[in-house]
């Protein structure tokens, strides 16, 4: 695997056959490639049965840790289905129950989200993408107004108050409950069976995976980040591309190793 400086050739690992390792993966930027919108990512021919496969080899332990909700990964994935956790933590599925995340329909966040979106339909590029208990305001297309954007997500959270966060990432900043990260999603999957007792393992490429990260460190796990970019994560590989390639390995069989 490539390395990020610093870091050993290969990390110590629980064996060829997996066991022992609880898998935490980021979607995109990590399991596809980031697109010019939401909707234009494109998962790989294979992914999913490359996942099931590596699933079966970690005991069941495998989750997606996304932005995303829930039932968007499963969109994208369809027919494979995933334990996951949706919207940095805000939502989470384990063994096909849904344990958090159900309704709430805050009517602070919905004024907000029809501020925001009003606001990016009057600036070309500007997308605002409404997860339901949360929302993403995106430039990608129009990173010239990036100051703006962040202005007005600034003066929607003082509508808001402290029950809220912003969740800053990839030409996009999110608004959602202050109470989700993705270290509160892998410390979650890790109190339940398969995932319990086992040695965490996440994978990602943006800011909000640096929390995921931080989480599995504490717990002697291995932290791997995608692309560049500071990260407190020990291991790096350049692109998805990459990853899916390893990702490919470890299902038929090799060492989960960096
Ligand atoms: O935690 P993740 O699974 O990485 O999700 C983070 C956000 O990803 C999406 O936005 C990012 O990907 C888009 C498609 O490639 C890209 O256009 C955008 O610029 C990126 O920020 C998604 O739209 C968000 O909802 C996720 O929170």
């Amino acid at each position: 695997m490539t390395l990020s400086e610093p870091g050993p050739s290969r990390a110590p690992a629980g064996g060829p056959d997996a066991d022992g390792f609880a898998l935490f993966l980021d979607f995109d930027g990590t399991l596809v490639d980031l697109a010019p919108r939401p909707q234009d990512v494109v998962v790989a021919a294979g992914l999913g049965q490359t996942l099931e496969r590596l699933r079966d080899r970690c005991g069941g332990a495998l989750a997606l840790v996304s932005g995303r909700p829930i039932a968007v990964l499963d969109e994208f994935l369809a027919p494979h289905v995933f334990d996951a956790a949706g919207l940095h933590g805000v939502e989470t599925r384990h063994a096909g129950r849904l344990l958090a995340g159900a309704g709430a329909d805050d009517p602070g966040l919905r004024d907000v989200a029809e501020r925001l979106s009003a606001f990016a339909k009057r600036h070309p590029g500007l997308l605002l993408e409404d997860k339901g208990r949360s929302v993403a305001l995106h430039w990608r297309l129009a990173p010239e107004l990036e100051d703006e954007a962040v202005a007005q997500a600034g003066a929607a959270m003082e509508r808001l108050g402290p029950g809220w966060r912003i969740q800053t990432g990839k030409s996009v900043l999110e608004i959602l409950p202050a109470f989700a990260s993705k270290a509160g999603a892998v410390r979650a999957f890790l109190d339940m069976d398969p995932f319990r007792g086992r040695r965490p393992v996440f994978v990602g490429d943006d800011v909000t995976d640096e929390h995921g990260f931080q989480a599995v460190l504490e717990l002697g796990g291995l932290a791997i980040r995608i692309g560049d970019g500071p990260t407190i994560a020990p291991f790096r590989l350049p692109s998805p591309t990459a990853f899916r390639e390893r990702l490919t390995r470890w299902a038929e069989g090799a060492p989960i190793e960096v």
